[in-house]
């Protein structure tokens, strides 16, 4: 699904209101009409205190439609204008006209904490106090509102966004409106899936307001939605008539003294993800380790015995190699990999010590091949990127450094955004019973699998970053959050590939 950015969702009110040849008020209206419907729907004439706080733009002329059309229906209904500006909107004037031919009781204008009404906990507020137009802090006693909505326990639905929260920015230290829900219009907004403003999102549902099919279609954007109906598109089905080797030869370069879990769960995930062979490479004493744990993946060690990997040499030829789970950074490792890097022309997957080491010496980086695939979790991206000013300079960094080193950047998060060319992938599946050790090492796996198996390596990332997630999501079912571990991740990747054609993505609601 597409996200589009602010510029282009008033683009696409523009080339609606062309399309259509209908003056703006009229998609206020619709939109307003479409989220009053999604409350009718729910509550059905109950008995409900209704609150709905407008701002002083479209926002809150939205929000003055939904009073309009609760206020015809029967519905108990308090509207109150919450006037952080004098610069009311045309479409928020139309709209309050419209509701003035309804209704006797007019909205209450809220100029300060002492205009605030109590809300009960049993209330229902309708925030559309700031949409997408937010651009600045909101004055201190219009957060002290939002404080207020936020103490009341009452179910809260914000229209569009909650008030509070950019579209496009973190406006650093702000009261932020913790709805229920989130009834956001047309597409997701990138910022619902950022940590640092999608930690106040709990749940959210698109409404189609029926903006124009062909801007919708055409237009490019920058951010994408990863959900069951993406990643079935990616999908590669099995032939009938192939054979091993039909689905390539992965070699994983993974463990040290302590850490050889590191190399079994990224050689499991591998082999479960769909490589015709795996081979790990690791130490001597991992060869026990592996061999027992787990039989169908061949092993070749490092001529040593110490406890690390102090040389990478191996005289098979795979399709791909994912190196980096469990390596450590020992110095003789990092001279391994050093001279590693400089006669590999294999495809790969970098993953944890592979990443610090090359953080460590970034001249590293100039010598990967092209579209390597580099999977970090966020202490891991900074050192690659250095700091970050707030997740959306994170994002814009993390698009330079791809764009500089050619490569995928799979930075991995609540919501694992792969980064490539400019765009962003945001993921949808997974959960926090995923954050569990050894989970990011079934990803280096799975991503090493699907590209041995002929997946083009942006799709391997993206496409594997669903599957790992939905493996967990499926997994939570028979484990919850706590139980839920990194080997069992893995025991799921079947059925996430499984799940892919069982049930179709619950649709955006209208
Ligand atoms: N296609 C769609 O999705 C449709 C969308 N529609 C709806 O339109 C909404 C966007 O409306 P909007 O552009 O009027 O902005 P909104 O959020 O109401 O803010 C109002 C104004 O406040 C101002 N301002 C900003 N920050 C401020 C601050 N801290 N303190 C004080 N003032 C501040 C700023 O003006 P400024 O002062 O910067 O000139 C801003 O313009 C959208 O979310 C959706 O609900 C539907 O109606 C139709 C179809
Ligand atoms: N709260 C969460 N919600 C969804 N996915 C998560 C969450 N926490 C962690 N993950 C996922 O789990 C994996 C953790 O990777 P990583 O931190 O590298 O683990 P490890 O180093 O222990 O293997 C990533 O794929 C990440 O996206
Ligand atoms: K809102």
């Amino acid at each position: 699904m597409k996200i589009l950015s602010k510029d282009q969702i008033y683009a696409a009110d523009k080339a609606t209101e062309q399309a259509e040849a209908i003056p703006s008020f009229n998609l206020m209206e619709r939109a307003g009409g479409y989220a009053f419907q999604y409350i009718h729907q729910r509550l059905q004439g109950q008995p409900v205190q209704i609150k709905i706080f407008c701002g002083i733009g479209n926002n809150g002329g939205d929000g003055l439609v939904i009073a309009r059309n609760l206020v015809e229906n029967g519905y108990s209904v308090k509207t109150y204008i919450v006037n952080y500006s004098e610069n009311r909107s045309e479409d928020f004037l139309n709209a309050l006209e419209e509701l003035k031919k309804k209704t006797t009781k007019w909205p209450e204008v809220l100029k300060s904490v002492a205009d605030f009404p109590e809300i009960a906990p049993e209330d229902l507020v309708v925030d559309c106090i700031f949409g997408i137009g937010l651009n600045r802090p909101a004055a201190v006693w219009v957060q002290q509102l939002f404080r207020l909505i936020n103490e009341s326990s009452a179910y809260t639905l914000a229209i569009d966004i909650p008030s509070g929260m950019a579209i496009d920015q973190i406006i650093p230290d702000s009261e932020v409106v913790r709805a229920t829900v989130v009834l956001t219009f047309q597409t997701p907004k990138l910022a619902f899936f950022l940590p640092q403003s999608g930690k106040y999102i709990n749940n959210w549902e698109v409404l189609d307001i029926g903006l124009d099919r062909n801007y919708l279609n055409s237009v490019k954007t920058k951010a994408q939605l990863i959900g069951k109906t993406e990643a079935q598109q990616m999908y590669r089905p099995r032939q009938k008539f192939s054979h091993k080797g039909t689905y390539g030869h992965a070699l994983l370069i993974a463990g040290s003294y302590g850490k050889m879990g590191a190399a079994v769960l990224s050689n499991k995930a591998c082999l479960s993800s769909g490589a015709g062979l795996v081979t790990a490479y690791s130490t001597r004493q991992g060869l026990p380790i592996l061999q027992t744990s787990i039989p169908e993946v061949m092993v070749v060690t490092d001529r040593h015995t110490g406890d690390f990997i102090e040389e990478i040499q191996f005289d098979i030829e795979p399709d791909v190699i994912g190196i980096g789970p469990g390596l450590g950074t020992h110095k003789s490792t990092q001279k391994a990999f050093e001279e590693f890097l400089k006669v590999n022309k294999t495809p790969l997957v970098l993953d944890a010590d592979a990443l610090n080491m090359l953080s460590e010496n970034k001249a590293l980086l100039d010598l990967l091949p092209k579209y390597s695939i580099l999977t970090p979790h966020p202490k891991e991206l900074e050192r690659l990127i250095g700091e970050w000013k707030d997740d959306f300079e994170k994002l814009e960094k993390a698009e330079a450094f791809s764009a500089k080193y050619d490569c995928i950047l799979v930075c991995k998060d609540a919501h694992t955004i792969v980064v490539f060319e400019g765009n962003y992938y945001v993921n949808t599946s997974g959960n926090p019973g995923m954050a569990t050790g050894g989970s990011g090492d079934v990803l280096t796996g799975v991503l090493t699998g699907l590209v041995a198996q002929g997946y083009d390596p942006l799709t391997a990332a993206i496409f594997g970053s669903f599957i790992h997630g939905r493996a967990a999501d499926i997994a939570i079912n028979h484990t919850g959050y706590e139980g839920l571990t990194a080997g069992v991740i893995v025991e799921f990747l079947g059925q996430a590939f499984l799940d892919l054609f069982h049930e179709p993505e619950k649709q955006p609601q209208k």
